[in-house]
């Protein structure tokens, strides 16, 4: 299986302290399912944002699809992201455009045609449970509600990794066991998973998936499964 994300002795520092995180050597196999752990502060977020290519790093490489995202010409960075899913611990669904229209966003930036984003819009609401709520703003949908929202706009446009930050922070559990089950059955199309999360109970509940652990800025490897053999990178070492 291939290495979808590599990581080789990435820090991050945010101002002039101390760095956030540290020496972080890691690679997600494509496919597999990973849990991100650790306290409040730990530094959940700012590895997800890394990942997303959100944030740079202060140093280190970071490839993603075989290719080295830290160099990358900031022009290509767009199409690369189209390729990620992200789900916000905030949501972040655009106020004024109704449910439908918050999830439509990535076909419509991808430049789909009107005609043919209707279809998967209307899959898509089906398969979160919200096809009466269609035409709702964010504003007037619960907590849970919104976080469906939030997961069919990251996974509409079939991204390669889905990135979720504390993806059931805002439900009961009920609700978090039905969302984890969406992202389990994305897993089982393909889409590689990464979730932050506190929840153990969620952990649990999916044996199968890898553990990354944060403590002290750096990361923990539970699970054995964070460490491959580094990949050759075409065009590399002469290669
Ligand atoms: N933009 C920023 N500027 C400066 N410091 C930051 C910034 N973002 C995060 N930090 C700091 O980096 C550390 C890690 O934060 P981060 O949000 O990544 O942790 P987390 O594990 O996601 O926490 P939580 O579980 O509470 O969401 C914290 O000490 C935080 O204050």
């Amino acid at each position: 299986m291939a290495n979808i994300v590599q990581f080789e002795n990435v820090g991050l520092r945010y101002g002039a302290g101390e760095e956030t995180l540290a020496d972080l050597s890691f690679t997600l196999r494509a496919g597999s399912f990973y849990f991100l752990t650790g306290a409040s502060g730990a530094g959940k977020t700012s590895l997800l944002r890394l990942l997303y290519l959100a944030q740079r790093p202060s140093r280190g490489i970071i490839r993603l699809f075989g290719e080295d995202a830290v160099i990358m010409p900031r022009e290509r960075l767009p199409g690369f992201r189209r390729r990620i899913g992200v789900v916000f611990q905030d949501f972040r669904l655009v106020p004024h455009l109704s449910a439908a229209d918050n999830i439509a966003l990535p076909l419509r930036v991808a430049g789909m045609s009107e005609a043919s984003i209707a279809q998967p819009v209307r899959e898509m609401l089906a398969w979160i449970g919200l096809s009466e709520r269609a035409q709702s703003r964010p504003a007037t949908l619960s907590g849970g509600e919104q976080q469906r929202v939030a997961i069919a706009r990251a996974v509409i446009a079939r991204p390669e990794i889905l990135v979720a930050d504390e993806p059931t922070g805002n439900v009961d559990p009920a609700m978090a066991e039905r969302l984890l089950h969406l992202f389990d059955s994305l897993h089982k199309l393909g889409t590689t998973v990464v979730v932050a999360t506190h929840d153990l109970h969620l952990m649990n509940r999916l044996p199968s998936a890898q553990m990354m652990r944060l403590e002290g800025g750096r990361l923990l490897d539970p699970t054995g499964a964070l460490r491959h053999p580094p990949v050759r990178i075409e065009g590399e070492d002469g290669g």
